[in-house]
């Protein structure tokens, strides 16, 4: 069975704001198929802008528009059946097996008491194999370390087929391979993405544009090339940057020849 890919949203913020000053009005647009990295501090407020962007937050003022229509006043199902997010809180329910919990991608899609068609098991098996978990399926998610169960958590946002993947620290737990392997697959997917990232090093092999948020302030906006510069480093973080080249390793996949991703 062949599923073509979701079709890629387009993504407006439009002075967002939330909790009194948590995060100031942020305004900007992503093209359909660009990649967000959001940075900034412990605190700078990704995670909030994140949770205002997968529906859980309402906003204070402002609004966010997935291709032109305001997901806060679109019924929750429909928000769900274009945007999935992969979040550091992962599901409790432990006893669920990986290919249970990858199913759930597919609920905002499923129609109240239906069982999973066939379509709908070919995408969990196609996400299962697309992170290398067919050997997992069928372990308890609560047997699983943490680097596994990111990757199946991203299974389960493949498995959803979103316009919009929002993702808050995708590579926490992550070996430097897996980093990789779940960066790539994330740029490979075609849709649109928000991710927050700490790793300096991998958002510039991995974002198209970044904003970067000072103490709930957007502080800059734009390409990963004109964003990223010692200046704006030392004034979200308050390190010094020094430009040395390339790091000391760049690390890429051995079958990736296009080395686009280093870290
Ligand atoms: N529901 C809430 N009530 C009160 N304060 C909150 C709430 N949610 C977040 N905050 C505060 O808002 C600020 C921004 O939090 P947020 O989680 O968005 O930061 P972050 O940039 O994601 O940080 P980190 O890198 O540490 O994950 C923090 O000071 C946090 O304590």
């Amino acid at each position: 069975m062949s599923c073509p890919p979701p079709k890629p949203a387009s993504l407006t913020l439009d002075s967002l704001s939330w909790g009194n000053g948590i995060l100031h009005p942020v305004s900007l647009t992503l093209a359909p198929g660009r990649i967000l990295g959001v940075l900034g501090a412990n605190g700078a407020g990704k995670s909030t802008l994140l949770r205002l962007i997968y529906r859980f937050h309402a906003p204070q003022t402002g609004r966010v528009l997935l291709d032109g229509q305001d997901i806060h006043t679109t019924p929750a199902r429909q928000v769900a059946q274009r945007v999935a997010a992969v979040l550091q809180e992962q599901p409790t329910d432990f006893a669920l097996n990986v290919a249970e919990i990858v199913a759930l991608g597919r609920a905002p899609h499923r129609r109240a008491l239906s069982g999973p068609s066939e379509r709908d098991r070919h995408l969990v098996d196609h996400a299962l194999d697309r992170l290398d978990l067919q050997a997992f399926a069928q372990r308890p998610f609560g047997t699983l370390s943490g680097g596994e169960r990111q990757r199946v958590m991203v299974a389960r946002a493949l498995a959803q087929e979103p316009g919009l993947i929002v993702l808050d620290e995708p590579t926490n737990h992550l070996d430097i391979r897996h980093q990789l392997e779940v960066l790539r697959l994330v740029r490979e997917l075609g849709v649109t993405v928000v991710a927050s990232l700490h790793d300096l090093n991998l958002v510039q092999g991995f974002a198209d544009d970044l904003l970067v948020l000072r103490q709930g302030h957007p502080l800059a906006f734009g390409s990963v090339c004109d964003v990223l510069t010692p200046d704006l480093i030392a004034r979200a973080f308050g390190v010094m940057a020094v430009a040395r080249g390339p790091a000391r390793f760049d690390f890429s996949l051995f079958n990736d020849t296009r080395q686009e991703l280093s870290a």
